[in-house]
């Protein structure tokens, strides 16, 4: 239904967007041999709809298009296709191809043909319309000669064009070697590596498109994960994939991807350091097998009324040969009940003592069998197995082990005391951090699911929750600042944990009618049938190792910039990534052109990639605004003054570009400060103030930042976010440098390609 609802809306946004005129098989022109030189350039005219007529399309399975031109007709110089979002036929009998998909093999010529190798295409045609109304028209004439970049005109409109803060698909102008990348055949682990502004985001979405499209049966089934950073970010691709027609997709955070649990809690960067590490899947393994490992003491229970000693040393009998079998740890919690029971009953039947003429038991089998049977059923006896051997859930066993020293020193004995501490909560927590999420999903891994007819933990806990949550309450109440940057949403957080628990159980109670994408999402254990990770370069180990369990057959696109690393946990290569997981069974495909920044930008930023490392490339700019990017003193180095600075600044931006988007992009510790500031200014409503971090994947029309050296000296890896900084806009970048009054006119430390702009000036 959605996605039939998603296909019809598409209609009204460029339904066919080009044409291919191609020469016959068996026509031996130019065109079909290999064209003009290779120097000319294309013969690109553009005819901007100055008499805008209906567009060659139809309406959805009304028959033909308007103009009366079939897709695939044929003409007297050979065959005519129409390209378009999705494929139409004509209901005349015959189903007549009216519109080929853009994902179709016929569609490809529209995306790869060039002056030096054609195929058969003679002419391309891109179209623009908006609703069911042509325009713009651009042709390209293969037989005068093709340009270097796919409908150069028809793609700088796409690129100069105001953003609205929401990212729209490329499929009308789709380049070379982008299209390679989304039709590659591999079918295991792909990486994009691309410079910012190449396309990565932009490919990878059409790629899981076009997976979709040529392996829909089976991806219907499994569906597909879309993972990105944070929410802005995937709220800002949101719309890309419905527009092409496809809604069978999962867009997910790393933190979103256990079910059941809702990442609230701030994290400080010490506990993220901690947490990301791969040391915490030993942790954590030692954090279950110590809840393997009986206590030292004897245990008294009743049994038919009298009291029985059960050893310490039984018991840790019992447990070894029930760690011996290897089974995952809920898993061997019916065994370890049924070993103790054994061994209890043996202890009741020696109460009985043995026959004094011949030395035998008293008690037959069969009265064992019932001894034990009843044993099975003793609220005693159950609840010292359960004390022994608990079955946990994932929740419950990272709580246990953060709230207590004791836990954490016995399972963490290779983490130093500060990292210890870090880890340590004595309040069990009700919210969990991002951090947690990987965590708690090793912990399900290691622990395995409840068996049936275990005591169910989470009843158990679901009770202990409440209690924790009115505790929370209480807690936030009396420390607000230690909770999170918001002390009310926190109080809320605590109930809202309970009602997502109780959520999920009933969601998971309901006949499944829910498309696969929506059943994952609330299932741990899904398998994705591909998996796509955007900023892929920003996950920590134990985030790498959650998402390679979504994906056990390894079919994943994962694209991301290894020079735009912020996180200290982050991939330093994708070697060091991938090789615990598929080894060198992956392949690289890279992307060098960067189409969003300016070349005057794109140089600008160049300077600061050297920095980061000399050996690498900067993509190169296709388009160039003459414009130079400009710096300003601000006198007043407060952090007040330089926000209000800012936001003056951006405010000025803003009144002149009434379409688009301004960004002012400040260091971490000028947030506050810059979104008061921002706040204050009476129609500052839409300027996005963000931290560079937080602005990686998104893009802007102007960006302003704030203080660049101190973006770098503010984290370990400061380049790296002024690099991230540096290429957000489409089309105008500021930076505003705090100089003291009467110094000399130096730019920041480090950039050049700037210019100096002076109050009074336009920049
Ligand atoms: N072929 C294309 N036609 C039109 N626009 C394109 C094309 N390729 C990329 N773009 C545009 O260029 C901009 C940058 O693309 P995208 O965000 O995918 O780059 P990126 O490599 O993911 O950048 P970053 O590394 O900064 O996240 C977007 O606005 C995108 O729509």
């Amino acid at each position: 239904m959605a996605a039939g609802l998603a296909r019809l809306d598409s209609v009204e946004s460029g339904l066919c967007f080009g044409r291919l005129d191609l020469a016959d098989d068996t026509d031996t022109g130019p065109s079909a041999t290999g064209g003009p030189r290779a120097t000319e350039r294309p013969a690109v005219t553009e005819r901007p709809a100055a008499t805008e007529k209906p567009a060659g399309t139809t309406e959805h399975g009304s028959g033909r298009p308007t103009t009366g031109e079939t897709a695939t007709e044929s003409t007297r110089a050979g065959e005519r296709r129409y390209i378009g979002r999705l494929g139409l036929r004509a209901d005349d009998g015959e189903f007549t191809p009216l519109l080929i998909d853009w994902r179709a093999p016929a569609a490809r010529p529209f995306y790869v043909a060039t002056a030096l190798h054609p195929d058969r295409v003679r002419g391309r045609r891109h179209i623009r319309s908006r609703g069911r109304r042509v325009t713009g028209v651009w042709d390209e004439d293969f037989s005068s000669g093709a340009s270097e970049v796919n409908g150069d005109a028809a793609l700088l409109e796409a690129l100069t064009a105001a953003r609205t803060g929401r990212m729209s698909d490329i499929v009308p102008t789709i380049q070379a070697e982008q299209d390679e990348v989304i039709r590659a055949h591999h079918a295991g682990v792909l990486v994009v590596q691309g410079g910012p502004g190449t396309g990565k985001t932009a490919v990878a979405l059409h790629r899981a498109a076009y997976l979709l499209y040529t392996r829909r049966e089976r991806l219907a089934r499994s569906a597909v994960l879309v993972v990105g950073p944070n929410p802005t970010f995937l709220s800002y691709i949101g719309d890309v994939l419905p527009s092409l027609g496809e809604t069978g997709v999962l867009l997910a955070t790393v933190d979103q991807l256990f079910p059941g649990v809702t990442a609230r809690r701030a994290e400080s960067p010490a506990g993220a350091l901690t947490k990301g590490r791969l040391a915490m899947a030993e942790v954590l393994a030692a954090a279950v097998a110590d809840r393997g490992r009986p206590p030292a003491e004897d245990h008294v229970i009743l049994v038919d009324r009298r009291p029985m000693t059960v050893p310490a040393a039984l018991c840790t009998r019992i447990a070894e040969r029930v760690r011996d079998t290897g089974l995952r740890h809920n898993e061997a919690a019916p065994l370890f009940r049924k070993l103790l029971v054994e061994a209890l009953a043996e202890r009741v039947a020696a109460r009985y003592g043995r026959d004094v003429f011949d030395g035998e038991p008293l008690l037959t089998e069969a009265d064992l069998d019932g001894i034990r049977a009843e044993l099975a059923e003793d609220a005693d006896v159950t609840a010292l197995a359960d004390a022994l051997w608990p079955t946990l859930t994932p929740t419950a066993l990272l709580a246990g082990l953060y709230a207590s020293e004791e836990r954490l020193a016995a399972a963490a004995p290779a983490l130093s005391a500060a990292e210890r501490a870090t880890l340590h909560r004595p309040e069990a927590p009700a919210a969990w951090t991002a951090s947690d999420v990987p965590l708690l999903d090793e912990a399900a891994e290691l622990l395995g699911p409840v068996p049936p007819g275990a005591p169910d933990p989470a009843e158990a806990e679901r009770a202990e929750e409440v209690r924790l949550a009115r505790e929370a309450l209480e807690v936030a109440y009396g420390s607000r600042e230690a909770q999170s940057e918001n002390a009310d949403e926190a109080e809320e957080l605590a109930a809202w944990d309970v009602v997502d628990a109780e959520t999920l159980a009933e969601r998971q109670a309901e006949a499944d009618t829910r498309s696969a994408a929506l059943r994952a999402a609330a299932d741990r254990t899904w398998a994705f049938g591909h998996v796509v990770v955007d900023e892929a370069q920003e996950l920590s180990p134990m985030a790498w190792r959650l998402l390679m369990r979504r994906c056990p057959a390894r079919s994943m696109t994962l694209v991301g910039d290894i020079a735009q690393t912020g996180d200290p946990l982050g991939a330093p290569s994708w070697e060091a990534v991938l090789a615990p997981h598929v080894g060198e069974r992956w392949r690289l495909a890279e992307l060098s052109v960067n189409y969003r920044l300016p070349a005057e930008i794109a140089e600008v930023a160049a300077g600061v990639l050297t920095r980061i490392d000399p050996a690498r490339r900067a993509p190169r700019a296709v388009r160039s605004s003459g414009e130079r990017p400009w710096w300003r003193r601000a006198e007043d180095a407060t952090p007040a003054g330089l926000a209000a600075r800012g936001a003056a600044l951006a405010a000025a931006e803003r009144a002149a570009l009434p379409e688009g988007r301004v960004a002012l992009l400040v260091p971490r510790s000028l947030l506050p400060a810059a979104r008061r500031a921002v706040g204050a200014l009476a129609d500052g409503g839409d300027v996005v103030v963000l931290d560079p971090a937080t602005a990686k994947g998104l893009e802007f029309d102007v960006v302003l930042v704030v203080d660049p050296e101190r973006v770098v000296a503010e984290s370990p890896r400061g380049l790296n976010d002024l690099y991230v900084a540096l290429t957000r806009p489409t089309h105008r970048l500021g930076l505003l440098h705090p100089t003291p009054p009467g110094a000399p006119p130096t730019p920041p430390a480090g950039l050049t390609g700037l210019t100096e702009a002076r109050d009074g000036d336009g920049g």
